[in-house]
């Protein structure tokens, strides 16, 4: 049975009993959220994130929601990316494409990859400049609050060092404010060239959703949810806190156990 919760101003809390159960509670939000932004503005803007959150994400591939979601209206973009080719096992791009968007019928022109051709720097650029038309043309919002674009829901994994997306701790991009998408060379985690959305960019989502399971990441979970630890404050999923929008968490009971301070009802 899953225990729901919120913290006091770190979002909502859904922590699962297992994988099985977050999965199902997983395709069940991202669908309703792709139903209300369908209905209120035609289309749904989704950017993912790598690792372990995509093989959570593979209910959406089956019934009823390989049939009952308006994947044609779908816009697919990353979070963060590696800069590698497409095709090689590291692409948070492949991990997405092998698992869900070969599953579904999406429209092939609306997954925005990044160009895997050019360097890390000039990668980053090329993503913000897609983004800055797609905004232009209105397929993606603005955000009331800054020039930022409004990403209808951006899906984040969270590292057992309490990064998301490639923001790493303590590194300088974490400070970014005035590109929405930059690059690193020195990712501590491998591969080292990264590209990235910046804090401004996912705070300005009108959904974020950070998923985290397994006892490694109990840890962070802790600090970036109950502001524990001398730098909780700089840590990379601590700082994601939407500014207009709704965060949710989605826990294993493993990452949850460090957890205190939840109201949390089944
Ligand atoms: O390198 C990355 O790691 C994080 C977390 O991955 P996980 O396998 O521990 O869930 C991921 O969210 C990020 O997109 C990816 O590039």
């Amino acid at each position: 049975m899953a225990l729901y919760g919120a913290h006091k101003d770190r979002g909502e809390l859904r922590i699962h009993e297992s994988l099985d159960e977050l999965s199902t509670d997983l395709a069940a939000y991202v669908a309703e959220l792709s139903e209300v932004s369908v209905k209120e503005r035609g289309v749904f803007t989704i950017a993912l994130s790598g690792g372990s959150l995509i093989g959570l994400m593979g209910k959406l591939c089956e019934a009823p929601y390989n049939k009952t979601v308006d994947w044609a209206k779908w816009y697919i973009f990353w979070a963060d990316e590696r800069v590698v080719a497409k095709s090689h096992s590291d692409s948070n791009y492949k991990l997405a494409k092998d698992a869900l968007l070969t599953k579904v019928p999406i429209v092939p022109s609306h997954v925005h990859s990044i160009n895997d051709s050019v360097s890390a720097e000039q990668a980053a650029k090329d993503y913000e400049f897609i983004i800055r038309q797609l905004v232009k043309t209105r397929v993606i919002s603005v955000s009331e609050t800054s020039d930022c674009p409004k990403f209808d829901l951006v899906l984040l994994g969270m590292g057992p060092d309490g990064h998301v997306a490639s923001l790493f701790p303590n590194h300088s991009v974490l400070n970014e404010k005035d590109e929405w998408v930059t690059f690193i060379t020195d990712s501590p985690k491998p591969p080292p060239e990264r590209i990235t959305f910046t804090m401004p960019v996912i705070n300005s989502a009108s959904d974020v959703a950070v998923v985290a399971t397994g006892i490694g990441k109990a840890k962070a979970v802790h600090s970036a949810i109950n502001n524990v630890g001398p730098d909780c404050l700089s840590l990379p999923a601590r700082m994601v806190q939407p500014t207009n929008g709704k965060l949710v968490w989605f826990l294993d009971k493993a990452a949850a156990s460090k957890l205190d301070g939840a109201q949390l009802s089944e």
